[in-house]
């Protein structure tokens, strides 16, 4: 079993299967080609690196066995991912992760599901969530003024809100809410299993054949404790609407809509999950899994620029007080129209963009894999290559963004009606299908808390302020580490009408 196993391995590894060169990249050693290059976080950088040392925006390395092709350039992943999209829109199967939209390969039912999501997602559905977004904004303003300090857990409980309501209909509790944190725990899995080469047993199917207590198989040993985490995480909410609906008490959800669409009327009092239900509850469960953590990442990124930038904090603050006034808080209206494009706030459309732009909340997105063999300038791609789009590098690239590529500067977005910093949601067949959300989201608490707030660094005891480092962590997305800031009411006028939104 071994021997055979070593000879497939070293066939897969060393037998391209093509006389055309791969792309560059590091030097690779036997059996292990590019394990020990590759680190352990911040991929995104030692990518963009590689690229520059080796020329080209298109990389090649070995992992134990799996070809990963790093894209550096707009070009190279436009080209690709987007023109080639019927063969580069597949996902490696992560084994112990069945039922995620966003990991599964391309086909039927890859298909069947992205059909329900786009369904609820679309555009034209914003009104459905709106509602929810609005109630979790109003609880969360109210939150800024009475524990101002707590103000990384109330994004979250604010998030977790908005996700919770629009998948299950069901209420949180203000505060541990169990399936706010539940999803926080599964993500927390995700984040760690989908790092390029962290989760090596579906790549190399020997490591299957290592005992658990081997030292080194700690893989192994979490692999079994995650491989309920999904299911026990995405059931009990789902459980919670048929019971809701059996009561009576079932509010509009996007998992109650499924439920009673039509003729497929599910029966809440059956057990026993169909296959269609089963896909009802892991749509809503990716939904949960894919919209909470990334939405709390984009919004602590916004705190973070507003604490360290305060021209840019002031200038859109500027442009609110003008457009909107203290007289009502921002509306949906003020922010977006359907290209995403403010006609009446274009430096708070900038300062969006550039939270965006400037730390991509997913660098190196989620990786594809692509079905069959290709040719791309020249060089070879092998079949069954896992493709990792360098969104940070794409998004920082000086040609494009010039010298201040690296900073945070939301005028770059005055000058030209240019929007390339949404390639954060990814690209072609695989992108974000909950970018209209999450970007109306985002929006709508960027806007209110300039309206309302002024975020400043916090003072030392001699009173002057300490500016935070900006210092990321980064797994699958790249999170500020924590910081500290103070968040404070503009003025007593704003606070007045702040509470008023809980009376609506
Ligand atoms: C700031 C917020 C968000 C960011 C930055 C973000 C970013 C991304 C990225 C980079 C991908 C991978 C795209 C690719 O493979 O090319 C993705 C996939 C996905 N996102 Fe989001 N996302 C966000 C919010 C949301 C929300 C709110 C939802 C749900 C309503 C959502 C649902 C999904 C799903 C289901 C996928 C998998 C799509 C597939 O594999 O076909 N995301 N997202």
């Amino acid at each position: 079993m071994l021997t055979s196993s070593l000879f497939i391995w070293y066939h897969r590894n060393y037998h391209q299967g093509s006389n055309l060169p791969l792309p560059p990249g590091p030097k690779k050693l036997p059996f292990i080609g590019n394990a020990l290059d590759m680190p352990p976080t911040d991929q995104h950088i030692k990518f963009s690196q590689w690229g520059e040392q080796y020329n080209s925006d298109i990389l090649h390395l070995r992992v134990m066995g799996m070809d990963y092709i790093v894209l550096n350039s707009w070009d190279a992943v436009i080209d690709l991912l987007d023109k080639r999209s019927g063969i580069y829109s597949s996902r490696y199967r992560v084994a112990f992760w069945e039922g995620d939209l966003g990991l599964m390969c391309y086909g039927k039912l890859f298909n069947e599901h992205k059909k329900l999501f786009h369904q609820e997602f679309h555009p034209s559905n914003s009104s459905l969530h709106r509602p929810h977004e609005k109630k979790a904004l109003g609880v969360f303003l109210n939150s800024l003024i009475d524990t101002p300090k707590e103000w990384e857990s109330n994004i979250k409980q604010m998030i977790g809100a908005i996700i919770i309501g629009v998948a299950y209909g069901v209420q949180v509790q203000p505060k541990n809410d169990p399936n706010i944190d539940a999803a926080a725990r599964m993500y927390g899995v995700l984040n760690t299993v989908l790092l390029p080469g962290a989760f090596l047993v579906d790549t190399l199917p020997i490591l299957q054949y290592i005992p658990s207590w081997f030292p080194g198989a700690s893989f192994k040993r979490k692999a079994r404790a995650w491989y309920g985490v999904r299911k026990e995480t995405v059931l009990p909410p789902y459980m919670q609407v048929k019971q809701a609906m059996i009561n009576g008490t079932a509010n509009d959800s996007f998992t109650l809509r499924c439920l009673t669409n039509g003729e497929n009327m599910v029966d809440p009092r059956v057990d026993h999950l169909s296959e269609e239900e089963e896909m009802i509850m892991q749509t809503a469960g990716t939904l949960y899994e894919a919209g909470a953590d990334t939405g709390k990442t984009a919004l602590r990124t916004f705190i973070l620029a507003m604490t360290c930038f305060p021209k840019a904090q002031r200038d859109a603050q500027g442009e609110i007080d003008c457009v909107i006034g203290q007289e009502r808080l921002p509306d949906y209206e003020d922010i977006v129209d359907d290209s995403n494009a403010s006609v009446s706030l274009p430096y708070v459309r900038a300062v969006v963009l550039e939270c965006f732009r400037w730390q991509t909340v997913v660098p190196l997105a989620v990786p594809h894999l692509v079905d069959t063999e290709d040719t791309y300038r020249g060089l070879h791609i092998p079949k069954g290559a896992t493709i990792l789009p360098n969104v940070w590098a794409i998004l920082r690239d000086e040609k494009r963004y010039g010298p201040t590529a690296h900073t945070f500067d939301p005028e770059r977005w005055l000058l030209e009606n240019d929007n390339s910093a949404t390639g954060g949601f990814g690209f072609g067949r695989r992108a974000c299908p909950g970018k209209h959300m999450a970007l109306s989201t985002f929006q709508i608490n960027v806007v209110s808390l300039l309206h309302s707030f002024d975020i400043t660094p916090p003072v030392d005891v001699a009173g002057n302020l300490v500016m935070p480092e900006i210092e990321y962590v980064t797994r699958l997305t790249s999170a500020p580490a924590p910081f500290e800031c103070t968040i404070k009411p503009r003025s007593e006028k704003h606070v007045a009408l702040i509470q008023e939104m809980l009376l609506d």
